[in-house]
């Protein structure tokens, strides 16, 4: 975010809405803003103000939970210096990263136009930080809806334009480590040759955004493969919640207080028999996607402050990058009724419709089994079904369920046929001409299908 990035690569998360400016012709010019305003919260993390002017960037370039993200620190500090201000005899010092004593300050400090704060009473410097605050407040709330909940802002999955490419991108050296990775857990027993590897453009050449689609990885078999062949364990997971433990101990990645997935039964007490994953197929995730001022900016905050990590002064915790985690997790974990876990190798699996391979929870609550459940030929690309409670779902509630996982529609080769056979059924119906039926030249959508014969009416003798 501190430098300038490509106009190109803007790919804003909120859609354009009626009433918006087109900030095309600014675009450039909100860029370098955000740069430098960035810059400035490097210089001065704890000035409320430069909180607050990001936020006001941000708004512009339609990243509203991250506009939502600054506004909320604005706020934070304008906060902590209202707090201190009743203290007697402190006040912030410039820019306001530090508390001096009133009568230490002379001398101290730079006196320049900028440090009001040397020179204005108690009284005006509370109405100026209360203003801040108000206006602060007025960003945040702009970037949030007012239903369902008024606390909630809509965003999309967007890929932000700032992140380095080493973090975008994995290059020919990881996609080699993966592979050995790969071969040391996909070998038959007795055999030492590989079953699959990963490749790059899993799904054609070019995205679904028609962007390259280099970094698309998707697990490749290296021969033809029966029915029901094992292919691997993974134990590569590297994060997640286990579960209430085995036979009955609480021992799980929490101590056993549990994990903080409301939809996710670990507790000792939990009927693990209730799956509550159908809660959340009816909850839906849609393709633009709610955010949470408590859930997603309130509460982590608190917790990483908490843990002692300077959330103002420290960039690698910046908003951007809680949502990227977010993202991330969303995107490669996979979960059943008692677990809720990410597994490398196994997030380098596809989703389709129609898969061709299956997965099984260990006893230890975290090797993955991976079989196949129908014969491959080499070359095959090998695919999971994310969420098994939509297969026999229609194309639509299909599509709706996988933007869970996926940023845009699935790319499976059962949904691209039945939205083939969509398309080519609503362009009979509508004449093959697009909805007003002019185009085309079939016959309900040329001009000339009006060629039966008309009755005679006495008025057309005349
Ligand atoms: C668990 S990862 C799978 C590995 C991923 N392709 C990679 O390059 O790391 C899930 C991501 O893969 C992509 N993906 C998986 N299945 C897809 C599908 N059927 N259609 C479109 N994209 C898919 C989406 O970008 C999704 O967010």
């Amino acid at each position: 975010m501190d430098t300038p990035f490509a106009t190109t690569d803007w790919q804003p998360t909120r859609p354009p809405e009626p009433g918006d400016i087109d900030s095309t012709d600014r675009l450039p010019a909100l860029i370098s803003t955000l740069a430098a305003q960035t810059k400035a919260i490097y210089r001065h993390p704890y000035d409320p103000q430069c909180w607050l002017q990001r936020a006001k960037t941000l708004t512009e370039l339609r990243y509203p939970e991250l506009a939502v993200g600054d506004a909320h620190k604005a706020l934070l500090l304008c906060r902590a210096l209202l707090a201190r201000l009743g203290e007697g005899r402190w006040k912030p010092g410039y820019r306001m990263g530090f508390w001096m004593r009133e009568d230490d300050c002379d001398g101290v400090g730079e006196k320049t136009g900028e440090s009001q704060d040397e020179d204005e009473g108690v009284a005006e410097r509370e109405r100026r930080i209360t203003d801040l605050q108000s206006e602060a407040w007025g960003v945040g709330v702009g970037n949030l809806c007012k239903f369902p909940a008024a606390e909630e802002g809509r965003y999309s999955l967007r890929r932000y334009p700032w992140m380095r490419a080493e973090h975008r991108v994995r290059g020919d050296a990881l996609l080699a480590l993966l592979n050995e990775e790969f071969a040391a857990r996909t070998s038959l027993r007795g055999r030492r040759s590989p079953l699959c590897e990963v490749r790059r453009h899993a799904f054609g050449l070019s995205g679904a955004d028609g962007r390259d689609s280099h970094d698309v990885l998707g697990v490749f078999a290296l021969e033809d493969l029966p029915d029901g062949a094992f292919l691997m364990v993974d134990r590569s997971k590297t994060w997640g919640c286990i579960g209430p433990g085995l036979g009955g101990s609480v021992v799980n990645l929490r101590g056993g207080e549990g994990c903080a997935n409301p939809l996710h039964p670990n507790m000792p007490s939990d009927d693990a028999a209730d799956d509550l994953r159908w809660v959340r197929g009816r909850a839906g995730v849609k393709k633009v996607r709610l955010f949470s001022l408590e859930a997603d900016f309130a509460i982590p905050v608190a917790w990483l402050q908490h843990l002692g990590i300077d959330v103002f002064a420290n960039p690698d915790y910046n908003t951007w990058v809680l949502f990227e985690i977010k993202a991330r997790e969303n995107n490669n974990s996979w979960s059943d009724p008692l677990h809720h876990c990410v597994s490398p190798l196994f997030s380098l699996f596809n989703h389709s419709c129609e898969p061709n391979v299956t997965w099984n929870t260990g006893k230890d609550c975290i090797a993955l089994g991976i079989a196949l459940q129908r014969d491959v030929k080499a070359g095959e690309q090998l695919f999971v079904f994310y969420d098994q409670y939509v297969e026999d779902q229609s194309l639509e509630a299909r599509r709706e369920s996988m933007w869970r996982w996926l940023e845009d529609d699935c790319r499976c080769s059962r949904c691209v046929r039945e939205a083939e056979i969509e398309a080519a059924r609503s362009s009979v119906e509508w004449g093959g001409g697009g909805v007003d039926g002019s185009g085309g030249g079939d016959e309900k959508g040329s001009s000339d299908w009006d060629t039966a014969e008309k009755p005679v009416f006495p008025e057309d003798l005349w």
